[in-house]
Parts: C-alpha cells; structure tokens; sequence
C-alpha cells in the first residue's frame, strides 16, 4: 500500500472530524447495521461510562453505501482505503489460512472479507485524561482488523497482565485478531486485547480501522471451530454458536472482554 494513501486516510478522517457540529450533526444516527453514522461511543446507552472519542462509522460489506452518502470531506479517500485494507487483509487470510496447515483460500472461501465496517475515530484532547479512557478494554469481536493510527500514541495491548503501548510507526499497519478468528481455529490464534488511553496532548488522535467479520455461516446456520482442525487429539474448545447469539452479545452490552468467547468456552 503506498504510504501517501496511509497519509491521506488519516488527514481525510482528520478533516471530516474538524467540522463544524452543525455539518458532523447530519450523519449522528445510532441505528446500526448500515450506511453511514457518526457517533461517539457505540456503546453510549448500554455502558456505565462514556469514553473519550467520536467516531465515523460505515458499513462497506454486504451491501455498501452510496458514494453520495459517504461525506464529502473524506469519500474519495475512504473508498481508497476501503479497498487497500481489503486486499492486505485478503493477504494476512491466506497466510494465516496457510498458518493452520489449512489451503490458502480457506478462509476467503468463507467469504470473510465480504462482511465489513470500516470506523474512523477521532480521540480529541481530554482535559482530565485520568478520569476516563479513549476507548475501553475490549476485544474485536470479528475476524480480522485492519488499523491504521497517526503519530499521536494512546493505543495499548494487554500481553501477560501488563499493558503495553503501540508506538505508532510511520507507514505501519496494525493487525487485531478477533474473537471470531480465535473461535474458528480452534484457540490457535488469540484475539488481543487493546484499549485507548484518553489523549492529553492538544492534538487529535486518529485511527482509521476496518473490521472483517464472517459472512458465512455453515449450511446448519452455526458455526465454530473448523473440522479440518479437529481430531481426537484435538477437541473442540469452544460449542457452536448462532448469528444470532454472536450479535446478542455484542450488542446486547457495552464492549466488554472476551463474553462471547467466555459463553462458548467448553473445554480449557
Ligand atoms: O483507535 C484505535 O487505535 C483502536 C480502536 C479500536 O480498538 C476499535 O475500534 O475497536
Ligand atoms: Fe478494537
């Protein structure tokens, strides 16, 4: 992907947040599900505390939105970046397919990538960052993400108990695991937990992801870690699991920590 892509995403997603309320105030919606919505916190009505970002939302897969309705401000960009993130996330698939000794396009065949979300956030400055976070502990909850950050740090993963900062590296990418992931390989990769810490520099903090998430459930409408990976030296760890309970759980609460993978947890 080349880097001047990276840096005009970021300053398009920059650009869109630096309105004026008035012209942000025609996308605030909280229906989710599809086209476009700016919010701050998803969660805002099911959590106990709000934290400290605004975000511009669009739902790209299945059904994509018009162009028209993607804001003006950052469209040709984030239609640009829509489809470098799917192909480097095409790309890690294959590898990560080829991973668990499974065939390269084991996991596009699934059709992973057509189910996806892409979010703009913005973490302005807080005036008071030790009393509140920029974005919660959580897990994705999909597949794969895709994050692109710009210079000004925050982002944190927890690895052994201790959280770690992701120092923002020009030209890098971030990969997240997500739940899904995890579920489907049977445990082999893990979905990573991260956080945002609220930003106490005066400039914005901008990351501009893309969620992958399953759009193909098996034909018994379940699905769970993948046969091929099973065997009696190999027993599933996690029970099967609906559509429907996936998205009960997350939305059913503020983004919390590994739920759904707690729920179907049968075996350690
Ligand atoms: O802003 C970031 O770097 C992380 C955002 C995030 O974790 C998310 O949207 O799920
Ligand atoms: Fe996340």
């Amino acid at each position: 992907m080349p880097v001047s892509v990276l840096d005009e995403t970021v300053n398009a997603v920059k650009a869109f947040h630096e309105q004026p309320h008035e012209v942000k105030a025609k996308y605030y919606k909280r229906d989710e599900g599809k086209g476009v919505m700016y919010a701050s916190n998803n969660d805002l009505y099911r959590t106990t505390a709000a934290s400290w970002h605004d975000s511009l939302q669009m739902w790209m897969g299945p059904e994509p939105p018009n162009v028209e309705e993607i804001p003006e401000v950052c469209r040709e960009e984030l239609v640009e970046w829509d489809l470098h993130a799917t192909k480097v996330a095409d790309d890690v698939m294959e590898l990560l397919s080829e991973g668990l000794g499974l065939e390269r396009g084991r996991f596009k065949e699934l059709t992973f990538s057509d189910s996806r979300v892409l979010v703009g956030h913005c973490y302005p400055y807080c005036p008071q960052p030790d009393l509140t976070v920029g974005i919660k502990a959580h897990t994705d909850p999909g597949f794969l993400t895709v994050l692109l950050q710009n210079h000004v740090p925050g982002l944190q993963v927890r690895h052994e108990n201790e959280w770690l900062d992701v120092k923002p590296v020009p030209g890098g990418l971030i990969i997240n695991v997500g739940d899904f992931l995890q579920i489907i390989s049977n445990g082999e990769y893990k979905s990573v937990q991260h956080r945002v810490l609220a930003n106490s520099r005066k400039e914005s903090r901008i990351s501009i992801v893309v969620f992958f998430n399953l759009a193909k459930w098996r034909e018994d409408g379940y699905s769970g870690p993948l046969p091929e990976l099973l065997s009696p030296h190999n027993p599933p760890i996690y029970r099967d699991f609906t559509p429907q309970e996936f998205r009960e759980n997350f939305y059913g609460k503020g983004i919390d920590t590994k739920s759904l993978i707690q729920k179907i947890t049968i075996r350690n």
